[in-house]
């Protein structure tokens, strides 16, 4: 039988507007302060099973970081059930939770305990973090002296080498240089041969083509089409 890498059961995720900063802090603490409300995903159904490639689709709006956030766990549903099944290495936000102050060697322990792995683990996988993120003069010095590029090629190094279970990628990333961003592409590519379980987040059809063999459309906060890539892409370019 297959194994479910992710599901979402009837999950939808309300997001509430105030006015000011004020009403959003009072709005923390008491039900009654009038605010607005967007709906950013509604009541989704989605099954993901181990191995699988899905491309998420959807024009700007539609649902899909926040779908994302829900499955990391930077935010949650406002109702319904997700279940994740796996280490989860998401390439959204690379430089998070990083501390400043820490260098580079460091910072990989921060991020590898806060992913869950032991020191013993993290020690293993170093060598090799730091070679693919090729900050090998700089990685004893404190990150607050790097480039953004040179944290994003640390924050990426990390998330791709520390042999996810499901990896989320999110196009609009950018990391480094062209040359570097190539190098990314082929390490997605490389650890895609494994049984990893990808989700992709992308306005392009033909990246989505390259990376998935499965496509979610999303619209309003919905799914309103899911399945083999290519139909995925036709009723995205067609019928959206
Ligand atoms: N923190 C937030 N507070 C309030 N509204 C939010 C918040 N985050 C997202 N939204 C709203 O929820 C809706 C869905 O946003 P989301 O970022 O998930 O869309 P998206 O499909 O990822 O868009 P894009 O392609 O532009 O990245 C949008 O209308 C957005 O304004």
């Amino acid at each position: 039988m297959n194994e479910i890498a992710i599901r979402f059961t009837n999950v939808s995720k309300i997001y509430k507007l105030y006015s000011s900063s004020r009403r959003r802090l009072l709005g923390l603490l008491f039900k009654r302060i009038p605010h607005k409300t967007k709906k950013a995903v509604v009541d989704m159904n989605l099954t993901i099973f181990r191995g699988e490639s899905v491309a998420v689709l959807g024009r700007n709006g539609a649902g899909k970081s926040t779908m994302l956030k829900m499955i990391t766990g930077v935010t949650f549903p406002t109702s319904g059930e997700i279940e994740v099944n796996g280490i989860v290495s998401a390439l959204l936000e690379l430089t998070s939770g990083f501390d400043q102050e820490f260098t580079g060697r460091e910072n990989i322990y921060l991020k590898g305990r806060i992913l869950g792995l032991s020191d013993a683990d993290i020690a293993k996988l170093e060598p090799a973090i730091v070679e693919f993120a090729e900050l090998e003069e700089y990685i004893d010095q404190p990150v607050r002296t790097y480039s953004s590029g040179m944290k994003a090629r640390l924050g990426f190094s990390i998330c791709v080498n520390i042999n996810p279970e499901i990896l989320i990628v999110d196009e609009a990333l950018s990391v480094g240089d062209r040359a570097f961003r190539q190098k990314c592409i082929r390490k997605i590519q490389e650890i895609m041969q494994g049984d990893i379980t990808m989700l992709f987040v992308t306005h392009s059809t033909e990246t989505a083509l390259e990376f998935c063999k499965r496509g979610v459309v999303m619209k309003a906060g919905r799914i309103v089409f899911d399945g083999d890539i290519h139909a995925a892409i036709d009723y995205y370019n067609t019928k959206y």
